[in-house]
């Protein structure tokens, strides 16, 4: 049987484009790509690039106290212009949506600026009715915010939007605790928006380590944010100009604004998949096994349409991987052990990489050395605000099995931390290794006493 291509693409995101583009220019394999929005997808057209440059934006007042801190007494940020921001920000998308596409079409991919949709095991229909067979068809789809079905959801901005805004309100309420959250009350707040965070568990971060949790909530508090634990809005009421949220406690606030940041979910629907057999995940996932291979031998799927773990490095690791195993001969399976990651808030990020305290305790013994400190930086200034670093250690191996930094540039941090946890280190070697100084990391190799030596109660104990 003959085909269009070798392999057809939905979706032109950080999985999307990394498998076309090996696949096409490193292996020469025939490939199309539909895009239905615009090339690149969440990372760089709604996430992770606009917002860690709106971090950045934000963080000048922060700058601006610890620079006062340091005797330059006039320093201020003066009047921050979204408008301006707004400008660059819409040019730089427009600039790196251009270096994608233009990536693409180097490595000899076939762009279509359409949806696309399943038909067959080899068979796509784009939204102008014309169809495209391939031998292999890859789903990298992604994900769509999921927002909670409350009266007057439809009132409430996702991620989305947030980017594209006329202009900043001046209060608003974040929904949710996860990064998203997070990362925007801290850029809400720096960017003098008055933020108001609810939640409905007891501490930001669900998932991540405790201690980390709970310095990432205090933070939040400390630098401004109105954080509301233990509440969810119950419903959403149009009142003038603004908003009146009434929370599951009974109380009503009104918002110039209000953010949905309640999660995402694979974006699987209206995709055909009903017409190929496809298996999904309760969630709605796309079911794919350790190569990314679906119940159906044709059809791969990547990135977060799989609901893995929903972070760009990963969605381009499985896609390149994918690329690598069918098309260039080199059989190879992404490893979603260990993958670090980093909630950017302010002043101190969020970076983590294996297991959490209580993840290592589930598991067995473990040894935590940990540290809570004012860096010296921020300290000289007058800040009080506390900096940890954590590592949990296997005593019976000595190996490290997790890391976590509330700081400073954790984010840059983690990372390093990450190879040689990924290498299989030891207590060791960290010990080992000679510090630079002075700086915050060294820390990680000066931690010579566990704060805690957790033994697990053996069974009956
Ligand atoms: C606000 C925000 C901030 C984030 N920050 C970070 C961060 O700092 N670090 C990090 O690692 N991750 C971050 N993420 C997560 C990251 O963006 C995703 O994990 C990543 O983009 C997933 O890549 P993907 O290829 O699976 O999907 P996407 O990047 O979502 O790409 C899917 C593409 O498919 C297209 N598409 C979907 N269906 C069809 C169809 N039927 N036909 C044609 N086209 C279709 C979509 O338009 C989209 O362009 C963030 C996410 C958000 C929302
Ligand atoms: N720095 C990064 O790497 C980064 C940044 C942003 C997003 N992301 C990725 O995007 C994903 C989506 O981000 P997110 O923050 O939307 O999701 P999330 O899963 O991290 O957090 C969602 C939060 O919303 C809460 N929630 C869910 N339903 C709710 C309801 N009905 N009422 C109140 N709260 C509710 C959850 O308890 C949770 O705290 C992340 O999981 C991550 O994979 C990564």
């Amino acid at each position: 049987m003959t085909f269009d291509y070798d392999l057809f693409v939905i979706g032109g995101g950080s999985g999307g484009v990394r498998a076309a583009r090996i696949a096409s220019g490193e292996y020469g394999a025939r490939v199309g790509l539909a895009e239905e929005s615009r090339l690149g997808g969440t990372c760089v057209i709604r996430g992770c690039v606009p917002k860690k440059l709106m971090v950045f934006a934000s963080n000048a007042p922060l700058m601006a106290e610890e620079m006062r801190g340091y005797g330059w007494t006039q320093a201020d940020t003066g009047h921050f212009s979204w408008d301006i921001f707004r400008e660059k920000l819409d040019a730089e998308l427009n600039r790196l949506e251009q270096v994608y596409k233009s990536g693409q079409e180097k490595a000899g991919v076939d762009l279509y600026f359409q949806r696309a949709t399943l038909v067959d095991h080899h068979t796509v229909e784009l939204a102008d009715g014309t169809r495209k067979t391939a031998k292999y068809i890859l789903i990298a789809a992604g994900g769509r915010p999921s927002v909670p079905d409350i009266p007057g959801k439809e009132l409430g901005l996702i991620s989305d939007q947030i980017f594209l805004l006329d202009k900043l309100p001046r209060r608003i309420l974040l929904i949710g605790g996860g990064f998203i959250a997070c990362e925007f009350a801290t850029i809400m707040n720096g960017m003098g928006v008055e933020t108001v965070l609810a939640y409905r568990g007891d501490a930001v971060l669900r998932g991540f380590d405790r201690q980390a949790r709970d310095m990432a909530s205090q933070q939040l508090t400390d630098m401004g944010v109105d954080l509301r634990l233990g509440v969810s809005p119950a419903k959403l009421e149009k009142d003038g100009d603004r908003i009146a949220v009434t929370f599951d406690d009974g109380v009503t606030d009104h918002f110039d604004a209000v953010f949905f940041a309640t999660g995402r979910a694979p974006y699987t629907k209206g995709l055909g998949l009903e017409n190929t057999g496809v298996r999904l995940k309760g969630n709605g996932a796309i079911e794919v096994d350790e190569w990314s291979q679906t119940s159906v031998p044709s059809i791969f799927a990547v990135g977060d349409v799989t609901d893995r773990i929903n972070l760009t490095p990963v969605a381009i690791r499985e896609g390149h991987s994918f690329a690598d195993t069918i098309f260039g001969s080199k059989p190879r399976k992404v490893s979603h052990e260990n993958v670090a990651s980093a909630v950017y808030m302010r002043p101190h990020e969020l970076g983590s990489v294996g297991l959490t305290e209580e993840q290592a305790k589930e598991r067995g013994d473990v040894d935590v050395y940990a540290t809570v400190f004012r860096p010296m930086r921020s300290m000289f200034a007058g800040s009080d605000a506390r900096m940890m670093m954590k590592l949990l250690v296997d005593p019976d191996t000595d190996k490290v099995l997790g890391c976590h930094i509330f700081g400073p540039e954790a984010g840059e941090m983690i990372q390093l931390a990450a190879i040689p946890i990924t290498m299989g280190a030891t207590k060791a070697q960290f010990d080992a290794t000679m510090a630079v100084h002075p700086t915050a990391a060294e820390e990680l190799v000066t931690m010579r006493q566990p704060t805690l030596r957790y033994r697990k109660p053996k069974d009956g104990e």
